[in-house]
């Protein structure tokens, strides 16, 4: 299995080819959230968030997804308790969808496909300066995993949506002030599945503790069909390839077990 070697299986993805060789290797996501194996602990607290919506800065296509970005050089928008030892603060937050809604998700709940998932990327502060340090250490990112479902129209998602049509293509950025990320959360969080895994792009370093909300999100199919008009080519490119799919192929649990908040 993947867990044993230090070289994980070369999965074809549509995206990106998968290196053949990860550091360590056997703690990396997304994976399959097999419900009766995961361990309730009592422990777990619930989880704190406290963004302000004024840190938020501009929306950009990566290439891959489109990103959400906020300032944090300073401790304005954090999440902390949950399984977090430490604060951890919001650079970004950004989506992977399907080009249908009957899969698009990272993860899988008893091997249930979600049409997208929403990540909410933040780094320990308490113990490191700046992401890209943190991005390397095993306590370094939290990232927060919420499920969307095709139903009703999320009506604080629209705003977002709107913005899409201007960064249709690869490196396109505009400006995108005052959006409060706590919209897009359910109405519980206290419920959760929380393990230790790692970024699902490249470098796909084992720093993150990820905690996937058991309650999923509504958002309308007209809205997730404005995601799959964006881009993962440049303007310049001859050929346009519409940005669908970009969601990584599931990974070894390799023995990890996964915690709920939840009995
Ligand atoms: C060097 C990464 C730049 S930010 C980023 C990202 F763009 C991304 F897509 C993911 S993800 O792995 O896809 N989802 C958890 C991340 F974790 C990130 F931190
Ligand atoms: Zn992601």
């Amino acid at each position: 299995a993947a867990c044993s070697s230090k070289y994980v299986l070369s999965q074809m993805h549509p995206m990106w080819q998968e290196p053949l060789a990860i550091p360590g290797g056997d703690r990396q996501s997304p994976i399959d959230i097999v419900v009766r194996k995961s361990v309730y602990d009592s422990e777990l607290k619930p989880l704190v968030t406290d963004y302000d919506p004024q840190t938020c800065q501009q929306i950009w296509n990566n290439g891959y997804s489109f990103l959400v970005e906020y300032d944090d050089t300073t401790d304005k928008s954090t999440v902390k308790g949950g399984p977090l030892q430490d604060k951890y603060r919001l650079c970004q937050f950004h989506f992977h969808w399907g080009e249908s809604n009957a899969w698009g998700s990272e993860h899988t709940v008893d091997r249930k496909l979600f049409s997208a998932e929403l990540h909410l990327v933040h780094w320990n502060s308490d113990k490191y300066s700046l992401f890209e340090e943190a991005v390397m250490e095993e306590n370094g990112l939290a990232v927060i995993g919420v499920f969307l479902k095709v139903g009703k129209r999320h009506e604080g998602l629209q705003k977002l949506v709107d913005a899409l049509p201007a960064i249709r293509h690869k490196n396109s950025v505009v400006d995108f002030n005052r959006f409060d990320p706590a919209c897009l959360l359910p109405s519980n969080t206290d419920d959760y599945w929380t393990y230790h895994g790692s970024l699902t792009t490249p470098p796909l370093t084992e720093s993150v503790t990820w905690m996937v909300m058991k309650q999923h999100i509504e958002v309308s199919h007209d809205q997730l069909a404005v995601f799959r008009s964006l881009l993962f080519t440049s303007a310049d490119e001859e050929v346009q390839k519409g940005m669908v799919n970009n969601f990584r192929v599931q990974q070894s649990p390799c023995g990890r077990t996964v915690r709920s908040s939840f009995s």
